[in-house]
């Protein structure tokens, strides 16, 4: 059986029977039977049971749409819903609540940093503009949804209240209160809740359901696609114009709080509560569903850069090396599924190659996260994680911390990719897997302390993908392959090669040249080299020393790029008491044997540090020259065994002849 309990949701969620689910599933589609409406028909959709639905008397005309991160018209079945349920005569209500602006759990940072508020800002703002140009408005209020929405349905006699269903804590918290507040009215309006296509697949679709999710994300994909696939469900179009009935009379609209009312409580200095957008920023990200599809139509139309994306998703600068739909999609200004349908239509009129299927990838990731998160409840948010390891010794270390966070750790990789999250709201997926790896594998600073960070600076912080990431870094998810140690100085070397994205964010590098093999270690840079460095003394040096991988590879390789550190440090000193000695002589002139044994110091150094350098093209030509062998040696083959087989042919047909022409053979032989 289906049954709901598989689904793992609160037990105030279960309800309905497998076969009523499964006869009311389309029910995100519009025009079904108006009856089906107050049938309890999945899930994740209602907290009232079926009977009670039905015996209650409709007779008031507005019911409140209730938007949370689902910010948009297009493909918003909670809207549609609503219109449906209300005959347009819809209160669309968005709440700033004041508990997402308070202060984390355990470090205590601003929930929100005024990047995302400002982008949220922009989202609310976008969304009534929208709701206008459909005859409409958008109800906004700064207060609790459980007081805001109950105050509503009162002084406007509502009769049902339609909202997404969320699934995390902190959410899950809020709608059992809002459920509580409306009950305690005089005429309680029944609160309808029901999956917002927050994900590219509908949790009812999962053919063993949510509790028996596969931990691993390659056997989630592959349950995905195993025959018959499971079905992605069709986007809704936004409501037609006039599908909105104006709001009543005497309803204040009410204004989008400014950034100083939303986060005094959270940010005591002022200047820290308004964002200004720095002109390095990878994207001017600008809240809402027009930015939104806008993104979504550039990346895949426009410029065709889905087409590479495969090749280009690891890159760590610039606008268009990966998607850079995640802030949109976490405020739900698009939904995931309506990407995943516009993907596949590219596919089928242009065309699909491994870049187009690792973009539904990437998607797929992000709805086994939040499927996940399902699952495991608050286990997300606890120490040991989903896991519940604790046999780990987390570090609580201050001013380690504070140098993480403020891109000072003496790591280029790490300090770049935090002082772009810290002024933009953006980093790379590469970064944050790197910084989250130096965090948790290199400071061993508690893990909750990286996740709140991010919580509080990120644009595009989700909470299922923020801590289901952050615990599967640690080695706490659920997934099997995790725990990788990244080395964050091959990464950068790796990655941005010419020291770009390093020297973008840490102008104390600018001087480095271009390419340089410490670009991303500075600090193991030859003294003379570093002077001539402008600014390079202004770069911190680590204080912590990087842990050697235990693989015997990379300590063999490691080995030895520090003998030859080792050896440039020795023609660096030889150079020293050189320039020493000339110093002490003081003399304008210098004896031959002096002199050839500068030359000869000053060769060697520049020679090791040249070779330190190429020691990273070293393996990129060694494959080059490898490939190229392995080519010239299968086409060699190939040809041998072409001449061979016609050897063999013609041996063959020879032979052939002669017994079918003995006597021509006696002939030929005479
Ligand atoms: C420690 C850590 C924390 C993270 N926190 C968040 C977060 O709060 N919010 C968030 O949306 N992503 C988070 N990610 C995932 C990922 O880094 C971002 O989604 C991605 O960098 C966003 O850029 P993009 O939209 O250009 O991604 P693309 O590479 O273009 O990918 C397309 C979309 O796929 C999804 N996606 C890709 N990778 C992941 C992933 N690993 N997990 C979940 N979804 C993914 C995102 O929705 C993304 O927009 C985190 C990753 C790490 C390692």
């Amino acid at each position: 059986m289906r049954g709901f309990m598989r689904h793992g949701v609160p037990s105030m969620l279960k309800h309905g029977s497998g076969a009523e689910r499964s006869r009311t599933r389309p029910i995100d589609g519009i025009g079904q039977p108006r009856v089906w409406r107050y049938r309890r028909v999945c899930s994740f959709c209602s907290f009232r049971t079926c009977d009670e639905l039905r015996n209650g008397v409709e007779t008031r005309r507005y019911v409140i749409a209730w938007f949370r991160a689902d910010l948009r018209v297009r493909d918003n079945p909670v809207l549609l819903a609503a219109i449906r349920a209300g005959k347009g005569h819809v209160l669309p209500v968005y709440c700033f609540d004041p508990r997402s602006f308070g202060l984390t759990d355990q470090a205590k940072f601003p929930k929100c940093a005024a990047p995302r508020a400002q982008f949220l800002r922009e989202c609310v703002e976008d969304l009534r503009n929208s709701l206008r140009a459909l005859g409409s408005d958008l109800i906004v209020r700064h207060g609790r949804p459980e007081a805001v929405l109950s105050e509503l349905a009162e002084q406007c006699g509502c009769s049902q209240v339609f909202g997404s269903k969320e699934v995390a804590r902190d959410e899950t918290r809020v709608e059992e209160k809002l459920n509580a507040s409306l009950a305690a009215l005089e005429n309680p309006p029944e609160l309808t809740l029901r999956w917002g296509a927050s994900t590219m697949f509908h949790p009812d679709d999962l053919p063993d359901g949510v509790a028996q999710l596969p931990n691993a994300f390659v056997r989630f994909r592959r349950v995905l696609e195993r025959q018959p696939p499971v079905p992605m469900r069709s986007p809704l179009l936004p409501p037609a114009k006039g599908a909105l009935q104006p709001l009543p009379e005497g309803v204040d609209c009410g204004a989008i709080p400014s950034m100083d009312e939303l986060l005094k409580e959270s940010i005591p200095a002022e200047a820290e509560r308004c964002f200004q957008l720095d002109a390095r920023a990878a994207l001017p990200f600008r809240g809402g569903e027009t930015a939104a599809l806008a993104r979504v139509h550039y990346y895949l139309w426009e410029s065709d850069r889905i087409f590479k994306f495969n090749y280009t998703r690891r890159g760590l600068r610039g606008a268009d090396y990966s998607s850079k739909f995640s802030a949109w999609l976490a405020h739900g200004c698009v939904s995931a599924r309506d990407i995943g349908h516009e993907i596949k239509r590219y596919e089928r009129t242009r065309k699909a190659n491994l870049s187009t299927q690792r973009l539904v990838h990437e998607l797929m990731v992000r709805d086994h996260f939040r499927f996940l998160a399902m699952r495991v409840g608050d286990a997300l948010f606890r120490l040991g994680g989903p896991r519940g390891r604790l046999d780990f010794e987390w570090k609580h270390d201050r001013a380690a911390f504070e140098a993480w966070c403020t891109g000072a750790t003496g790591y280029p990789l790490v300090d770049a990719s935090m002082r772009e999250l810290h002024r933009t709201g953006f980093m790379s997926d590469r970064g944050r897997r790197s910084v989250a790896s130096f965090l948790i594998k290199e400071l061993r600073i508690d893990w909750r302390w990286g996740a709140e960070w991010f919580e509080s600076r990120l644009l595009d912080y989700d909470v299922h993908s923020n801590y289901g990431n952050w615990t599967s870094a640690a080695g706490l998810g659920v997934d099997p392959r995790e725990e990788l140690r990244l080395n964050v100085v091959k990464q950068g070397r790796a990655f941005d090669r010419y020291g770009l994205y390093a020297k973008l964010w840490l102008p104390e590098l600018k001087a480095i040249p271009q390419g340089d093999y410490f670009m991303y270690e500075p600090h193991r840079k030859p003294a003379a080299e570093r002077a001539t460095c402008a600014n390079l003394e202004q770069y911190p040096a680590p204080f912590v020393e990087r842990k050697r991988e235990p693989n015997a590879l990379t300590a063999l390789s490691a080995r030895l790029r520090e003998s030859r550190v080792r050896e440039a440090r020795g023609a660096e000193s030889r150079r020293d008491v050189w320039q020493g000695r000339l110093a002490a002589m003081s003399k304008s002139s210098i004896t031959d044997a002096e002199l050839d044994d500068l030359v000869q110091s000053l060769v060697v150094q520049q020679s090791v540090a040249q070779s330190g350098r190429e020691s990273v093209d070293v393996p990129r030509y060694t494959y080059t020259a490898l490939g190229v062998a392995l080519v010239v040696s299968v086409l060699l083959l190939i040809g041998a065994w072409m001449k061979y087989h016609r050897w063999i042919r013609r041996a063959l047909e020879s032979r052939e002849d002669s017994a079918l022409f003995p006597s021509m053979r006696g002939t030929t032989r005479m």
